[in-house]
């Protein structure tokens, strides 16, 4: 089995960014180690403070970020950084070639019940002799020169596209290497299955209580087909279920706070799994548009998500 470095190293990417991709992944590893260690490190529960979105960060959102953000800076190729847990962004060197935005753990709220949370990140190129600024992030995602994540479950897994196809990885615990395990993901354009937080149904905009009340009502309603419900609460998970076994997943704007366009972030949760999912032949639209299209305005900005089989994103759309 070809190991990351060998399948980067056959491959077009240039060698800058294959630098870039083994330093981020390699830190995800040492990542997946503390994770494992649990209550014995003493990791778990509140950090005590809140991020720059206002919420409550964990000890392990500030140790992940911690550690990416120290191994990144010390990366020559690396330009800036831009994370969830930092207000602003983080110039590194001013002839790096790179911007990486990331979520250092997502799913946050699961740290504690020990079950799934991930690392996303998302890869731009910027050359340029000024020191990086915020504005230099605001790319639209189709610009991306590479995505991905690593899912911190009973396996550890890297999926990664650098814009030719979508591969998955599995960390061997015995060499803490991540070795190819499925080449050239793709997602059946139908499905059966579905991802929504099913609490906020009554704060939805009336299209989406619409389409989902036709899913949840299956062979007897107009979609004349059972469907089956799974909700992660990491979107990391239920971007990995729907990149195994196809499914559509949903957070859409909802009316708990109609000034935010959605709960997730665009630049280091939206973007990273949209070019994941087309790259596996998927879709990933907000309720207007597609996210890849987007430019952003600022680093830590919201959106709307509908994303997974092409078909079912489409007949989500039509409503
Ligand atoms: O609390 P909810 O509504 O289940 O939301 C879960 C969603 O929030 C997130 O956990 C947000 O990510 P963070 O943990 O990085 O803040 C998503 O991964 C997930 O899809
Ligand atoms: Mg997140
Ligand atoms: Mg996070």
């Amino acid at each position: 089995m070809q190991n990351l470095s060998q399948v980067l190293a056959s491959s077009s990417v240039a060698d800058s960014l294959q630098t870039v991709l083994i330093q981020t992944t390699d830190t995800c590893v040492a990542i997946s180690d503390v994770l494992k260690q649990g209550s014995l490190a003493g990791i778990l529960g509140m950090a005590g403070n809140e991020n720059v979105q206002g919420e409550e960060q964990k000890k392990l959102d500030v140790i992940s970020n911690d550690m990416l953000k120290d191994a990144l800076l010390a990366c020559p190729a690396v330009r800036a950084i831009a994370s969830e847990e930092e207000e602003d962004i983080v110039p590194a060197n001013t002839n790096g070639e790179y911007l990486i935005a990331f979520d250092p753990l997502d799913g946050s709220s699961n740290i504690d019940i020990n079950a799934m949370v991930g690392t996303i990140f998302s890869i731009y190129r910027q050359i340029g002799d000024n020191p990086a600024e915020e504005k230099d992030f605001l790319i639209p995602g189709k610009e991306q020169v590479a995505a991905g994540y690593v899912l911190y479950g009973p396996s550890s897994m890297l999926v990664l596209t650098t814009g030719d196809g979508v591969n998955m990885f599995t960390l061997d615990p015995k060499t803490n290497t991540f070795l190819l395990t499925e080449k050239g993901v793709s997602i059946q354009p139908e499905t059966q299955e579905f991802a929504i937080n099913m609490s906020n149904q009554r704060f939805w905009s009336d299209s989406i209580q619409n389409y989902v009340d036709d899913l949840v009502k299956g062979k007897e309603g107009r979609r004349n087909k059972d469907f089956n419900m799974r909700w992660v609460a990491a979107m990391v998970g239920d971007v990995h279920r729907i990149l195994c076994r196809g499914g559509v997943f949903l957070y859409p704007w909802d009316k708990k706070d109609p000034s935010k366009p959605g709960k997730l972030r665009l630049m280091y949760e939206a973007n990273p799994m949209a070019m994941l999912l087309e790259q596996a032949g998927g879709k990933a639209h907000t309720h207007t548009d597609r996210i890849l299209d987007i430019q952003p305005s600022a680093i830590h900005q919201r959106v709307a998500v509908i994303l997974g089989a092409a078909n079912e994103v489409d007949k989500c759309l039509s409503y």
